[in-house]
């Protein structure tokens, strides 16, 4: 079973035309390769949502605000191709970085409020180039359904804002983050950890969620990060970079469940970066 790999907008809009002139409707499911569960779970529900499925595959150079992360990114197209070829995915959309981003390219998407704190503290120029190419696929794809993953939680929440602000014509559906059976969310950073960081990293979803039923049970973050902060460095952790909680409904800090949260973590194993999130729901009192 082989699958159509197209490299240009052109040849993507002409595939995608023809499909909507025989009525069918197409999910995009953007990806940077280094396929795991987690995306094929992406693929399967794309599957339920339109009649034509494209995965895109794009290392995209402008969110990457770490040259050496960059250049680690693993890059798997061939298996990647493999993986995709019995799901019933219609086309791989794998652009070069010419082909994204011509000679001349000048346009930045910038999403405010959302995108502040959090990764977009931590990874400056991120969620501008994140926002920018997605954007871009979006448009390229004409897809009317996009489907994205919670384990980017924050991503996520910049994807909604970019769609309504700019009155994409499309629809966007997160799927639950897909977990290793130890906890560890799947990433394809996953594969940069050797044998000993490969064993504490589980310990990044085991802390998170200690405290996220810590704080349903009634208690304050504030009160619970240092000791949330020991643990992973006993597990093995480097520095960590974030611990908070913010509200669902408008992404902002909050302290405790008085509101349904997320409680979302980044924290570095040598010199790769984990990032997680959990969601928080008060325990109703008696
Ligand atoms: N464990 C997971 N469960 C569900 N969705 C996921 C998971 N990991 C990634 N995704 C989603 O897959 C899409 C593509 O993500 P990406 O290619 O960056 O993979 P990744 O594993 O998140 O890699 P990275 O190491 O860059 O975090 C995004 O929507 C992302 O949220
Ligand atoms: C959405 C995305 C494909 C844009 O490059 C990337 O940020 C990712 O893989 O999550
Ligand atoms: N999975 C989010 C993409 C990134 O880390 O750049």
């Amino acid at each position: 079973m082989s699958l159509a790999i197209v490299r240009t907008p052109a040849d993507l809009r002409a595939a995608v035309r023809a499909w909507k002139a025989a009525g069918d409707t197409v999910a995009v499911v953007p990806t940077m390769g280094a396929l795991h569960a987690g995306h094929l779970a992406l693929v399967a529900a794309a599957r339920r949502e339109a009649g034509r499925v494209i995965v895109t595959l794009f290392v995209n150079p402008r969110q990457f605000n770490n040259a050496g992360d960059l250049a680690a990114y693993p890059r798997t197209e061939e298996e990647d191709a493999a993986k995709l070829a019995p799901l019933g995915v219609d086309l791989l959309y794998a652009p070069g970085v010419e082909a994204m981003y011509p000679p001349g390219f000048a346009t930045t998407i910038s999403v405010a409020g959302v995108s502040e704190g959090l990764c977009g503290a931590h990874r400056p120029g991120h969620f501008d180039g994140m926002a920018t190419v997605v954007a871009k696929l979006l448009l390229q794809t004409g897809a009317d359904v996009a489907l994205f993953g919670e384990k980017d939680y924050q991503q996520l929440q910049v994807i909604r804002r970019l769609t309504r602000d700019l009155d994409l014509p499309v629809r966007i559906v997160a799927c639950p983050t897909v977990r290793e059976a130890d906890g560890l969310a799947m990433s394809s950073r996953n594969l940069r950890l050797d044998a000993q960081q490969r064993a504490a990293a589980p310990a990044l979803a085991h802390v998170l969620s200690a405290t996220a039923a810590e704080i349903a049970a009634g208690a304050a973050l504030s009160r619970l990060r240092a000791d949330a902060g020991h643990a992973l460095a006993e597990a093995g952790f480097g520095p960590v970079e974030y611990l908070e909680l913010r509200a669902e409904d408008d992404f902002s800090v909050v302290d405790d469940a008085s509101r349904p949260a997320r409680l979302l973590a980044a924290a570095w194993l040598g010199d790769v970066r984990l990032i997680d999130n959990v969601p928080v729901r008060a325990i109703p009192r008696p």
